[in-house]
Order: C-alpha cells, then structure tokens, then sequence
C-alpha cells in the first residue's frame, strides 16, 4: 500500500460540504452513505449488487467478527475484502457501541470492557488496543478508535466521565495504531448533548490529530430535534478539512439534516433491517408493502426508480413474496432501499456541487407525504 489517504474539499454550499475521500483501494465520493456489512455479508445482497446501488465503502464490525469466525481466522484467509469479495474500501467500527447493546454480562473498567459473547457465552475482553489489533487484522481501510457511547439519557457527570475515558481510550488507539500509509484511523467526538463538553472532545481529538473525525453519542433516542440541535454546532469544532462521520444515521430525512450541517459519511442499518421486514424508502415516502392494499397493485413501488424490484416487478407482486415469505422478498427491497438512499446522496453531492442544495432540500420535503403511502 504506497498510496496515502486523503481527502479532496471540491465544494460546499452553506454548512454543507461535498469531496473524494482517496485511498488504495478507490474513491469514497462524499456525502457519503455507507450501507452496513455486520458479519461480512451485506444481508440478502451479492457484492456487485451492493456496488450496482451505487455504494463506494461499506461498513464492517470488529464486535461480529472477533466473535465469529474470529480476526486471526479472517487475516489467515487474506483478510476481510478477500473473505467477503469486496475490494473497495471498509470502514469498521471498533466494537464497543455493540458489547454495550448486545453483550451480555458486561465489565467497564480503565482498561476496557470485558463481556460474554452472546452467541456462545464465551468470555472476551475488548481495549483500545485489541480493537485496533482485530480492525488491523480484518485489513479495514478506515479505523475507528474504541470509545463508549453511553446510553442516553445520562445526567451530566455521567456524560463527562465517559467523554473523558473515550479521549483517554483515543490517544491509546492513536499509540496502539502505528504507521500504517493508506490506512486511516478515525477519532469519535462524545459529550452527549453538552455543548462545552462536545467542545472539549473534539479539541482533545485536535490535539491527538486524526485522519478523520466522528460525532458519536448520537442516534442513541435523542429524537431528531435534539440531534439535529447538537449537529448544529458539533461539526464546527472539528478540523474542516477532514472527513466527518455521523455514526448510525439515519432516515432519509436524518441524513439530509445531517449533511446540510456538515457531515460528510453515515451508517445505519435502516435500509437493509427494513427492506427485511417490508419497509420501502421511497422519494414519497414509506411503503409497508405486507399491507393487504398493495395486493392488487400493479404499479411499480416508486415509477421514478430505476432500480430491479421497481423495473421489473409490481406492488402485487412484492407483496405476495413477503407475504409467501419468499427469499426474494428480502433481496428486493433491501436493493430498493439501498438505491434509493444512494441515489439521494447521489442528489446532494450534485446539488452541492451546483450551489443548489437549498433548492435541492425543498424538492425533497415537497415530495415526500406524510405518513404511509
Ligand atoms: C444507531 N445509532 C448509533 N449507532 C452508533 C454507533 C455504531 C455505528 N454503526 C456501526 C454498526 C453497529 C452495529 C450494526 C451495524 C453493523 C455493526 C454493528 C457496526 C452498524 C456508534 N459506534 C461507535 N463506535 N461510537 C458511537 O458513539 C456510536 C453511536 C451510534 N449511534
């Protein structure tokens, strides 16, 4: 890997921002959507159709894979783009926002987090530098550090305590990452919904010096109002010509926000869960395609998309594979979904690009209904 990791500003328009992350392994156009990859498979999509929806990165999972198969076993096989037959980049979260969520029997302490798996109950420990060992070892192109979100809502110490051990936890996955050209490791901004602890993050992040940053400690129930609150101010502490990640959004109507505050990269398993369960992002709005209205459709879910389920197949028919409970049903929505959120992006960067995106944001609103459609 002799190619560096950079990125390009090419245009902004108001607070919003649109670039090319480089790296070895191809371009990550920005505002970027990532769609998440957990267990080395975006479920219910081969990765060329992944790649047909428009996505340059996906999103890997050091708490998944340190579990199951395990990072040495994926390192021994080539590593994670090799096993899962991606060769553009991965991004890979560093594992402590899930051994909260989904880890049973849980220890905190100074060092990290020691829990039990929940597949098998067997016993792990997660530090900063095991978790950038497991991220080095997967082969990821972007590494996050290990931090702790904590839930919300907390009171205020609580939230400043944990700020603090996540800054301290970031300066050793700064130590424990090395020199590694083409590589990247991110630092995650916490404060909950504090403003001066935001600030005090993200100048302890500045003075570490990353090649990208997060807003973490957010989509965490806050409700949109109040994200959108911390979004107004958190992106400006943080170095303006570095990436920035907003972890775990969203909606489409989470991201539009997000990106016309500042932010350049999400995640979030919105369109693959619920492309599962029926769940239809469409520019009008959501289709719950199991509701017995759609049994006699004809139409397509959305006439303006060009993706397969849309071209090829009617509402009638969407809806009798989930009701059938058909494996096609999955892969249908989950590549609507994922089409359709990259061809919002796709929207932004264009409208950004133009000095159109106020413009750009009316149209969207306008289109979508309230509600069900
Ligand atoms: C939803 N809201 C939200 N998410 C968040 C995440 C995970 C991002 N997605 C990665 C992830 C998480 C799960 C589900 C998939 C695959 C894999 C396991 C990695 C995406 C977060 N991750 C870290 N390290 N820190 C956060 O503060 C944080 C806050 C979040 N707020």
């Amino acid at each position: 890997m002799t190619k560096r990791f950079s990125f390009d500003l090419k245009a902004t328009d108001g607070k919003a921002r649109t670039g090319v992350i480089n790296t070895p392994r191809g371009e990550v156009r920005t505002p970027a959507f990532m769609p998440v990859g957990t267990a080395a498979t975006v479920k219910a999509m081969m990765p060329e159709s992944v790649r047909a929806t428009g996505a340059d990165i996906l999103l890997g999972n050091t708490y998944h894979l340190m579990l199951r198969p395990t990072a040495e076993r994926i390192d021994r096989l080539g590593g994670l783009h090799k096993f899962m037959n991606w060769e553009r980049p991965i991004l890979t979260d560093s594992g402590g926002f899930q051994v909260m969520s989904l880890a049973g029997l849980r220890k905190l302490t100074e060092k990290g987090v020691t829990f039990k798996s929940h597949i098998d109950g067997s016993k792990h420990e997660l530090t900063p530098e095991r978790s950038i060992e497991i991220q080095r070892l997967l082969g990821s192109d972007i590494v996050m550090c290990f931090d702790e979100c904590p839930a919300l809502p907390a009171d205020r110490e609580r939230i400043a305590e944990s700020m603090r051990l996540s800054m301290r936890w970031a300066e050793r996955s700064r130590e424990a990452f090395g020199d590694r050209p083409g590589h990247a490791l991110f630092g995650i901004m916490q404060g909950g919904l504090e403003q001066d602890l935001r600030e005090e993050s993200a100048e302890a992040l500045r003075k570490i010096g990353f090649e990208g940053y997060a807003v973490g400690g957010l989509a965490v129930g806050e409700g949109q109002e109040a994200m959108f609150g911390c979004l107004d101010y958190a992106p400006d502490f943080l170095p303006v010509d570095k990436p920035r990640y907003l972890m775990g959004v969203g909606k489409p109507d989470d991201i539009v926000g997000a990106v016309a505050r500042g932010i350049d990269m999400m995640d979030c398993v919105l369109p693959s869960r619920s492309g599962r369960t029926g769940q239809a992002f469409t520019r009008h709005g959501v289709v719950n395609i199991k509701n017995a209205r759609h049994a006699d459709d004809p139409r397509p879910l959305d006439e303006n998309c060009s993706c397969p389920a849309c071209s090829n197949y009617s509402r009638a028919y969407l809806h009798h594979v989930f009701r059938s409970n058909e494996m096609i049903s999955g892969m249908l929505l989950t590549w609507h979904n994922l089409h359709y959120f990259q061809e919002i992006m796709q929207g932004m960067r264009d409208a950004i690009a133009a000095g159109t995106f106020e413009a750009w944001q009316a149209e969207f609103h306008a289109q979508r209904a309230q509600g069900d459609i």
